[in-house]
């Protein structure tokens, strides 16, 4: 395993700038996530770092050598993509020699128990003599995981691996995969637009945006202190609410309610990012609150393990979920309170980065 560095990547095709200067330290055997919606650039990134895509400018480093003009068979990477074909024609351990054979590095009998040990890893050992079409998708999907680790690859490149399958088998392949992660430590690149997906699985999740970097951080720092107004609606559900900072307190737009600001020394329009879960709504402030505000419940929807109100205040609608205390009826005046340590403040308004 090794880390890769990426320094100022850039790749445009024609006149779209599809990475525009992207500089990322993955260190040797993290599990690491491309996140952002369509189009940012995710999957660019992740060719580009596989050798099968040339950058416009930049350079990628793996284990400290400089890999940028390297073909994709020397960069020494296991590469799976969201369509994993096998080939039908071979056995299950057939295909995964495949990729070993291609390396010509070691001999027949050596392939052969790298082959046996990568389906091992998978735990798909005893299906080594099948043919594709006899197993399920899940199945081939392993089949083709120990395909791209057999060889001991530098890095793992994965893009959005678990998208072909059903919600289930989906959670449990997410499993295995952060499993196998523990177990081999292999350096690993996730692509995904699915923000549950990376938050569960990463220990770095990089947010990125119209082929730059958003925010990077862990999952917990991502979805306590987004940066942008993008990270806060990008990462989890939050409520966003227009607002001035000054003098330690928040004044919200349109209204004279003023609260305590989560950071004192910030000055300026920006928003107010409240998750759903640090807002309590009820007949009176919470016990722990030190921020509070009235307001109407507009409605309350049961989702079985809680509700979501749905509450307006401060001139804004805010989605709160309730512990279920709160015996307000729809239409009904009652008081949101939060804790303001659990609030983060945001300086940009206008969306920039920063
Ligand atoms: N070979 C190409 N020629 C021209 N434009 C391309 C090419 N490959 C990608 N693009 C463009 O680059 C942008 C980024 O594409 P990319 O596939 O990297 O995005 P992504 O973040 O992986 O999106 P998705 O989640 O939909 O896969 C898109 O606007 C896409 O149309």
């Amino acid at each position: 395993m090794s880390n890769l560095e990426i320094r100022d990547l850039r790749k445009s095709f024609k006149d779209t700038h599809v990475l525009r200067g992207i500089d990322v330290d993955i260190h040797s055997g993290a599990f690491v996530s491309l996140l952002g919606p369509s189009g940012c650039g995710k999957t660019t990134l992740l060719r580009c770092i596989a050798g099968l895509e040339s950058p416009s400018d930049g350079k990628i480093f793996i284990g400290g050598e400089d890999v940028t003009n390297l073909s994709p068979e020397k960069r020494r990477l296991g590469v799976m993509f969201q369509s994993y074909a096998l080939f039908p024609h071979m056995t299950v351990l057939e295909n995964v020699r495949f990729g070993l054979r291609m390396l010509q590095d070691r001999g027949a009998a050596e392939q052969r128990a790298s082959a046996k040990a990568a389906l091992e890893t998978v735990r798909m050992e005893a299906f080594a003599s099948r043919m594709p079409s006899e197993l399920s998708g899940g199945q081939q999907q392993r089949v083709a995981l120990a395909r791209s680790i057999a060889f001991n690859p530098r890095v793992l490149l994965l893009d959005e691996p678990l998208s072909n399958l059903d919600a289930r088998l989906r959670e449990d392949m997410q499993i295995e995969l952060v499993e196998l992660h523990r177990e081999m430590g292999l350096t690993t690149v996730f692509v995904t637009h699915d923000q549950h997906e990376a938050m569960a699985m990463s220990d770095t999740v990089i947010l990125m945006r119209d082929g730059e970097i958003e925010q990077e951080g862990s999952p917990t720092d991502l979805y306590r202190t987004p940066q942008t107004q993008f990270s806060a609606e990008f990462i989890g559900s939050a409520n966003l609410i227009p607002a001035h900072a000054k003098n330690g307190r928040v004044t919200f737009d349109g209204s004279d309610i003023t609260v305590p600001l989560p950071n004192p020394q910030a000055e300026g329009a920006g928003f107010l990012v409240l998750r759903q879960e640090v807002l309590s709504f009820g007949l009176e402030k919470g016990e722990s609150a030190d921020a509070s505000m009235p307001g109407t419940l507009q409605t309350s929807i049961f989702q079985g393990a809680h509700s979501v109100a749905h509450v307006e205040s401060a001139g804004h609608p805010l989605k709160i979920i309730r512990s279920g205390s709160a015996a307000i009826p729809a239409g009904g005046e009652g008081v949101l309170s939060w804790n303001s340590k659990e609030s983060t403040w945001i300086s940009d308004r206008d969306g920039s980065r920063g």
